[in-house]
């Protein structure tokens, strides 16, 4: 049987974080039943942001059309989803190659606990001093008459043509930036959303003013309406739902995700865990002394997000490797969704703020005329500034094409003597590589 110091099932960011940290002073074995990378790289934040390349471009060069541009360029989606997959297709074997690199062993497979430091993977049998569990979240199943003939945002982000007509359920990250994805390309894009409150974590004046932009743009976003049913058609597929009927050709389902636990037979040893993730504690060590949790899979209401994650593998790297052995403390946690408007936030929120008005105040900014946005022609760009009783900013939330670089200042502002998280993928979540 392998002897490890340190198992860990999962490479994606929070797997990769802790296993490149450990690698130079432990034995360390890293698991992967699908994808090395895992999600963030191969079928979420990177791939997504490589389509937004393209996308960007023709939705800057719409702003700008009357003011130099007499035109904006048009998606060609084969050539855009070439130009994604000359990222995406390297990344399984090069990160699998990095991690042996630096002196890491990697196993193929699905890692299941045999005994609190044992697993087993393909009838081989792994014994670990410490196991780090990091297998992250996968897409929540709608429990609906016609559910398999559903689609999810890996689909979406792999597709070889883009269908006419797309209807994306959900009211959450996933579909608003997916929405604008297709819609932009050149698609006919329905937003289904079965309560009044899509974006629920973000200021709804925010949001709304980002409907309004979303349905100029031609998405059709409908609020209030729980799905029921999907069919096959003559011509496609039907959504039903309880405000009316919607065809497509397309149905991706965007309503949540949930941990990756069934196969690891956590019951077996007694972790403990439900359908939220694992249970741990603030070293994010679960029930039994010698096995953690990081990244998604772990049960916290924090935002499930690739810095996050990074965060959670570099705090536990220190941990393992005996260099602190004080709580997690995390910093402040940015959150963007890249819309058709991006729309993003950090500190404390508009939500918190307004239900709290004895300690906070907000301020609404229309930002529109000023020189940085006029520039551009984001004609529409808000921010609402939280402010505490002195009024320092405690605060942002912020509805424009700048949102992502205005809220990694704040990121900097607000750091209060932590290292900043920023906002990924963006310029600044590349600082901590630049040293
Ligand atoms: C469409 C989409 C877009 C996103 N966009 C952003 C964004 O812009 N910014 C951002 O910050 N976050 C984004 N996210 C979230 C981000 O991808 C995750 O927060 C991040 O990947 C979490 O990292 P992780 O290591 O915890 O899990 P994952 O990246 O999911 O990695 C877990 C790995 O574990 C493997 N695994 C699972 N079970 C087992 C098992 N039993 N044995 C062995 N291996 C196993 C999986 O195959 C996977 O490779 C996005 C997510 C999606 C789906
Ligand atoms: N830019 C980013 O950082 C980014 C982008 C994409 C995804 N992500 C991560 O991935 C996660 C998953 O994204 P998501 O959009 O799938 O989840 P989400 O939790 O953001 O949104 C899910 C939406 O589906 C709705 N919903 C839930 N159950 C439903 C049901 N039975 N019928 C109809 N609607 C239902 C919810 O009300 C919610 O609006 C995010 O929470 C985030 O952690 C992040």
């Amino acid at each position: 049987m392998a002897d490890y110091q340190t198992i860990i099932i999962g490479a994606g960011p929070a797997g990769n974080a802790l296993a490149y940290r450990l690698a130079s002073t432990q034995k360390v074995l890293v698991v992967e039943n699908d994808l090395f990378g895992g999600t963030c790289p191969n079928q979420g934040c990177d791939a997504k942001k490589m389509l937004y390349s393209g996308i960007e471009v023709r939705q800057q060069a719409q702003r700008l059309q009357g003011h130099g541009l007499a035109s904006a360029p048009k998606i060609n989606w084969p050539d855009l989803m070439a130009f994604k997959r000359s990222y995406t297709e390297q990344v399984p074997t090069a990160t699998e190659a990095e991690l042996r690199n630096v002196g890491v062993t990697t196993v193929h497979g699905t890692a299941k606990f045999v005994a609190a430091d044992l697993l087993e993977v393909d009838q081989h049998q792994y014994h670990g001093d410490h196991i780090v569990i990091a297998t992250g979240q996968r897409p929540h199943q709608l429990q609906i008459p016609g559910a398999e003939l559903l689609k999810t945002s890996r689909d979406f982000l792999d597709l070889d043509q883009l269908p006419a007509r797309i209807v994306f359920i959900g009211g959450g990250y996933i579909s608003f930036e997916l929405a604008n994805i297709a819609a932009t390309a050149g698609a006919q894009v329905t937003l289904i959303h079965h309560n009044q409150r899509p974006l629920k974590q973000f200021p709804q004046m925010l949001v709304a003013s980002l409907i309004q932009q979303m349905t100029a743009a031609g998405i059709q976003v409908q609020l209030g309406a729980e799905p029921q049913a999907v069919k096959k058609t003559a011509t496609g597929l039907q959504l039903q739902t309880s405000a009316g009927d919607f065809d497509a050709d397309l149905i991706i389902n965007a309503t949540g995700r949930q941990p990756n636990i069934d196969a690891l037979g956590l019951d077996q040893v007694g972790i403990n865990a439900d359908v939220h993730g694992i249970n741990v504690n603030d070293h994010l060590q679960t029930n039994l002394p010698e096995v953690y949790a990081i990244g998604d899979v772990v049960k916290r209401t924090l935002p499930k997000l690739t810095p996050v994650a990074s965060f959670e593998g570099d705090y536990l790297a220190d941990q393992l490797l005996g260099l602190r052995d004080d709580a997690i403390d995390y910093p402040l946690i940015p959150t963007i969704v890249f819309g058709t408007e991006k729309l993003a936030q950090i500190g404390v929120s508009v939500n918190e703020a307004q239900k709290d008005t004895r300690h906070f105040q907000v301020t609404e900014m229309d930002v529109g005329s000023w020189y940085t946005y006029n520039r551009i022609q984001d004609k529409n760009a808000k921010v609402l500034l939280v402010k505490d009783m002195v009024g320092q900013v405690v605060g942002v939330s912020v509805l424009s094409a700048l949102a992502d670089e205005l809220i990694n200042h704040f990121a900097d502002r607000l750091a209060q003597g932590h290292a900043p998280l920023y906002l990924y993928p963006t310029t600044a979540s590349d600082l901590a590589y630049l040293n």
